[in-house]
């Protein structure tokens, strides 16, 4: 079997008495397109927010590639070791043009030295453009950022995001807002990406997960309550009982079957 990309191990997330992660054992193989659903304080974002360094684990062992343990470290070193997260607002830098906004992400990437050596290497620049062609903005490479529309915004944001060419890539519920046309090109990006990293993200959006997911993960109450193909999911018992009830009920139970 291949070596996951990230694996947690027994972590917990205690918030003053409260475990809002509860000895989870998860892990995150790569070149999948890897969902985290579940009910409403499941616990998902808190996921995210442990993996990039965002919120201390209590308790338990986050690995990269089965051996730099990340869960002592900042979120500044977690993000140089592969890791990084693209939050559901867009920061982009709306004054600057698309270029620049890519050639900022691409700075960091360098760090203070290179920055100083001004002049891009064709490599530099060769993945700049290739950014643009891959969120289809290389028409638009000389506008404002801010003038884009919110799914652009959001690819653009997702490029950024990738120039630092991370391992793996979190995304937090990347379709909200989106027009239909909008959520289908943020799915062939998203499968588009999972060919060279590993991609996890949390999402509400059934219909979407059913889709593009390669791995669904069900969380509840802080533990992995199922982990499968979107399929198995709908299938599975213990997932309709904790659905049962919930406004998303249909959404999980029924989606598409
Ligand atoms: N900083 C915090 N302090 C105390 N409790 C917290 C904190 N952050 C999250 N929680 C609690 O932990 C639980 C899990 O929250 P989390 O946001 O991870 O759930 P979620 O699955 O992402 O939910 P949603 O789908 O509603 O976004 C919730 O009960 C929440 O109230």
């Amino acid at each position: 079997m291949t070596q996951p990309v990230l694996k947690l191990a027994k972590v917990i997330v205690d918030f003053s008495g409260f475990k809002a992660i509860n000895q989870l054992d998860f892990s995150v193989q790569p070149n999948r397109v890897h969902f985290v659903i579940g009910p409403n304080g499941a616990g998902k974002t808190t996921l995210l927010d442990v993996i990039c360094g965002k919120t201390r684990a209590t308790q338990g062992n986050i690995q990269l590639h089965g051996k730099r343990e990340l869960s002592k470290m900042s979120e500044n070193q977690i993000v140089h070791q592969g890791i990084a997260r693209k939050f559901q607002a867009p920061s982009i830098f709306p004054q600057l043009k698309v270029i620049e906004n890519l050639e900022i992400a691409m700075k960091q990437k360098k760090g203070l030295f290179s920055i100083l050596r001004a002049k891009w290497t064709k490599q530099e620049k060769d993945k700049i453009e290739e950014m643009l062609n891959l969120i289809g903005l290389e028409k638009v490479r000389n506008e404002l950022a801010g003038s884009l529309a919110h799914g652009q915004k959001q690819w653009l944001e997702i490029a950024m995001v990738l120039i630092q060419e991370p391992d793996i890539i979190l995304l937090d519920e990347p379709i909200a807002g989106m027009s239909k046309k909008e959520r289908d090109k943020t799915g062939e990006l998203i499968t588009q990406i999972a060919k060279e990293r590993a991609v996890l993200i949390v999402e509400h959006d059934m219909d979407f997960v059913k889709e593009y997911a390669d791995v669904v993960t069900v969380m509840h109450e802080g533990q992995l309550l199922f982990e499968g193909s979107m399929e198995q999911v709908q299938n599975n018992s213990k997932v309709r009982e904790v659905y049962l009830g919930r406004k998303v009920e249909s959404d999980v139970v029924n989606t598409g079957s």
